[in-house]
């Protein structure tokens, strides 16, 4: 297939970039390097540009792609509270702009980078597609009025979409040529490693007066090629499925704080410096995902489930990052 990457110069489009060219497929992608590394995209042609300009849209002449695999987005959340008209902007306007240029090339099959953010505070522990969605910040909300959208599309113009609520993205091709890097770093395991590494003083651990195992918030770290390998499974699902889809992404069990870093320090022998500072707003204490619904529709189970797994592909990254 010949796909457009659009977010593939970040952390997770690059592992998608990979994952599409190790399978043989053509790929093009699409990044106004906002939050992305040139670096990342590998082999693949990389067209610098953002989804809010519809000429540069034109440009790259939609009507050869099988698919578009969006993953473009400002994705931090106490940024979208302090700044929500940037968050609307990028990720519904510049989703819309995205979705009217194929509309206008035929393109009619997109995944997109959905989120548990939708969700808000959880009322279950275990969080299926019925649980209601009702965001707590501007992030959240912005990604499910694309979901919205997507779902409006396909009744008006046939669009066919499947969007993918990934719960904690993590860990790093185990090559060790790409993994994650953001500026400012908010993720978990990163931090960790940074902390391990010297380089970003003491990880501060935020909150541990939560009603859990240890009193450190529970997530679901679901490995970045186990979410590449969900993407291409969805274009596929595609094919033969009109309609818009929606599928939680996750590994189906939940860890600590502390039992992440106690990971981190098996995994590289280092030791991880620490403190605790307060709880983070609009933190809720435990997120996990039920993927029934990909395992059952997409045939999707991920491969890499055990932290200390996860931890040690991020690791591999984090000692000799490339960008
Ligand atoms: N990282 C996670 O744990 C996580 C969890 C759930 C959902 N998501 C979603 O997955 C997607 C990818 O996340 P990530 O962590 O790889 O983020 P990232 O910031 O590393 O990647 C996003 C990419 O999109 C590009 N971009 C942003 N706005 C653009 C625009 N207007 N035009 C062109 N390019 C643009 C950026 O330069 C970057 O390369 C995002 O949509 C995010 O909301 C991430
Ligand atoms: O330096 C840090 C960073 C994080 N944490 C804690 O570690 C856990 C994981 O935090 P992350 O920031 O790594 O991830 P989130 O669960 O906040 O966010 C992830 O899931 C969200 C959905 O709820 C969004 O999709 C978001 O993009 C995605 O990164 C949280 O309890 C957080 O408080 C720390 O203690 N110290």
């Amino acid at each position: 297939m010949k796909i457009l990457v659009c977010g593939g110069a970040g952390y997770i489009g690059s592992h998608m970039v990979r994952y599409l060219l190790a399978h043989g497929h053509h790929v093009v992608v699409f990044d106004n390097l906002s939050t992305g590394h040139a670096l990342a995209v590998g082999k693949a042609r990389l067209v610098v540009g953002d989804l809010r300009d519809r000429q540069a849209l034109r440009r790259l002449y939609l009507q050869r792609y099988d698919a578009v695999i969006h993953f473009c987005a400002h994705s931090i959340v106490p940024h979208s509270v302090a700044d929500p008209y940037a968050y609307y902007e990028n990720n519904v306007a510049g989703t819309l702009s995205l979705l009217q240029a194929m509309r206008e090339a035929g393109v009619a099959k997109m995944v997109f980078s959905s989120t548990a953010a939708v969700f808000g505070h959880p009322s279950s522990p275990l969080l299926d597609e019925h649980h209601p969605t009702v965001p707590i910040n501007p992030y959240g909300a912005s990604k499910l009025m694309v979901e919205g959208v997507l779902a409006d599309a396909s009744r008006a113009y046939g669009l066919r979409s499947v969007a993918l609520r990934y719960f904690n993205a993590a860990g790093a091709d185990p090559s060790g040529d790409i993994g994650e890097s953001h500026q400012p770093e908010t993720h978990l395991i990163p931090n960790i490693l940074r902390a391990g590494l010297g380089q970003g003083g003491r990880l501060k651990i935020f909150g541990n007066d939560y009603d859990t195992r240890d009193g450190t918030c529970v997530r679901d770290y679901i490995h970045v090629n186990d979410l590449a390998r969900a993407h291409l499974k969805a274009v596929e699902f595609l094919h033969d499925h009109e309609g818009a889809h929606v599928f939680n992404l996750g590994n189906g069990k939940g860890f600590t704080v502390r039992e992440v870093i106690d990971a981190a320090r098996a995994v590289t022998g280092v030791n991880i410096p620490y403190e605790y500072a307060p709880r983070r707003a609009g933190d809720p204490a435990v997120l996990i995902a039920s993927s029934n619904k990909a395992r059952e529709f997409l045939d999707w189970v991920p491969a890499v489930t055990d932290i200390g797994d996860i931890v040690e592909t991020a690791w591999r990254w984090h000692r000799a990052a490339k960008y």
